[in-house]
């Protein structure tokens, strides 16, 4: 894969809050930095505006209006997010691979095709990947983003965990047994491999052109983590997972990059890990919230910065429950004074109450602050 892209990187505006990066790199920091994962999106009355009824991948693909819902809960929550994400999907990485994806209405992502035969996944290997052309549109919407956010809060660029990926693209959504992804690597481990260093080497790619685009902070989302046994976590995620950290910054620097650009890991439900993704290679392991902060700190031993955890469910509670939760959760993390980052433990939900989203947040500044 080569090219290059034509980013004026010297025209970015100078950070001016770069509490996240100096948290995710272990530094002490005044407070616990804070970011909500899926903190752009449908709990937010101006996102539907933006969206406009449009199809949710034609909303991506739209720098202008990508760069608007990044940057609209910076803009709603001013001066309590301390990063934004940009607004586009996990699923861009099998479209870039030459399939097909789309976004039902009310139902989630949908592949028409998805692998179900060795015929399939042989076509998905052979077909060339052309990073910086597919996802040309990505790259645009984080330049535009960043050169609009202003310097106020870091950008974080993302990807889908492989294993997560190989679940898309062989059950062809959602799923709730796995039966598809479960025959790929039971019944043929082999070409499962394959198709999961394919994902791996263009997911490197990926990321690295989106720190070329603007990216400041780089998250990957192995969002199905918690469906595989230890054992196969093992073999069929974390090996890629740590690729991917050993891979990026070595790819950053033949680009020409030299800042330290952290990553996170977020592997939800794979709690048997958490001992092995804290030596994986990435400066933040984002937790679910199945974890107590407690035990997570422990096992951590200092290696990495943790990220979470709050229950999202938490956010329909009253502000008493809110505000006794998110004190036991940064408790919990130690104060939040080094080696921690707020967040949920998995996304917001499109029925969130936009002011009890705000009061988490406060609250999280005024726990973390004293
Ligand atoms: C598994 C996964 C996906 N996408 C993503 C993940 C990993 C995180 C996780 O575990 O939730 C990641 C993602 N998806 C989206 C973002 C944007 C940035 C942000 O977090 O604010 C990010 C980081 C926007 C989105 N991605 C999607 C929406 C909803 C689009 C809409 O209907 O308007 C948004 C805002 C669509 C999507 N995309 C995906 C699903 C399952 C869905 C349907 C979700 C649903 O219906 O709740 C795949």
């Amino acid at each position: 894969m080569s090219g290059t892209q034509s980013v004026d990187r010297e025209s970015f505006p100078v950070l001016k809050n770069d509490l996240m990066l100096r948290a995710a790199r272990g530094e002490a920091v005044e407070r616990p930095p804070c970011w909500i994962m899926r903190q752009a999106g449908r709990y937010l009355p101006e996102y539907h505006e933006a969206k406009a009824g449009r199809d949710f991948f034609e909303t991506c693909r739209d720098a202008e209006v990508a760069a608007e819902i990044t940057i609209q809960p910076v803009r709603r929550y001013r001066g309590l997010l301390d990063a934004a994400i940009i607004f586009s999907d996990i699923l861009v990485i099998p479209q870039a691979m030459g399939m097909k994806v789309e976004l039902i209405e009310g139902k989630g992502p949908h592949f028409p095709e998805p692998l179900r035969t060795p015929e399939d996944v042989e076509k998905v290997l052979n077909y060339k990947v052309d990073v910086l052309k597919e996802l040309d549109w990505a790259f645009k919407a984080i330049t535009l983003t960043r050169m609009q956010l202003q310097g106020e809060v870091p950008l974080f660029g993302f990807c889908g965990g492989p294993w997560t990926l190989l679940v898309y693209m062989s059950e062809g959504g959602g799923s709730r047994l796995f039966r598809f992804a479960k025959q790929w690597i039971n019944e043929y481990p082999e070409l499962s491999h394959k198709l999961l260093q394919k994902i791996t080497d263009v997911a490197i790619e990926f990321l690295a052109q989106q720190v070329v685009a603007g990216a400041q902070i780089l998250q990957v989302f192995e969002s199905w983590g918690g469906e595989l046994s230890s054992a196969d976590f093992d073999e069929f995620s974390l090996p890629y997972l740590k690729q991917i950290a050993e891979k990026v910054p070595k790819r950053l620097l033949e680009l020409g990059i030299t800042e330290n650009v952290p990553m996170t890991v977020f592997a939800k439900g794979s709690w048997y890990a958490l001992d092995k993704l804290c030596s994986s290679g990435y400066q933040t392991v984002s937790l679910d919230w199945s974890w107590d902060p407690e035990e997570a700190v422990k096992i951590n031993n200092n290696r990495v910065t943790l990220q979470g955890n709050l229950d999202p469910g938490a956010i329909y509670g009253t502000n008493e429950i809110i505000t006794k939760k998110t004190e036991k959760m940064i408790k919990g993390f130690g104060g939040g004074k080094k080696n921690y980052i707020v967040n949920f433990g998995h996304g917001t939900h499109p029925f969130m109450d936009t002011e009890k989203i705000r009061f988490f947040l406060e609250e999280c500044h005024r726990i973390g602050s004293a």
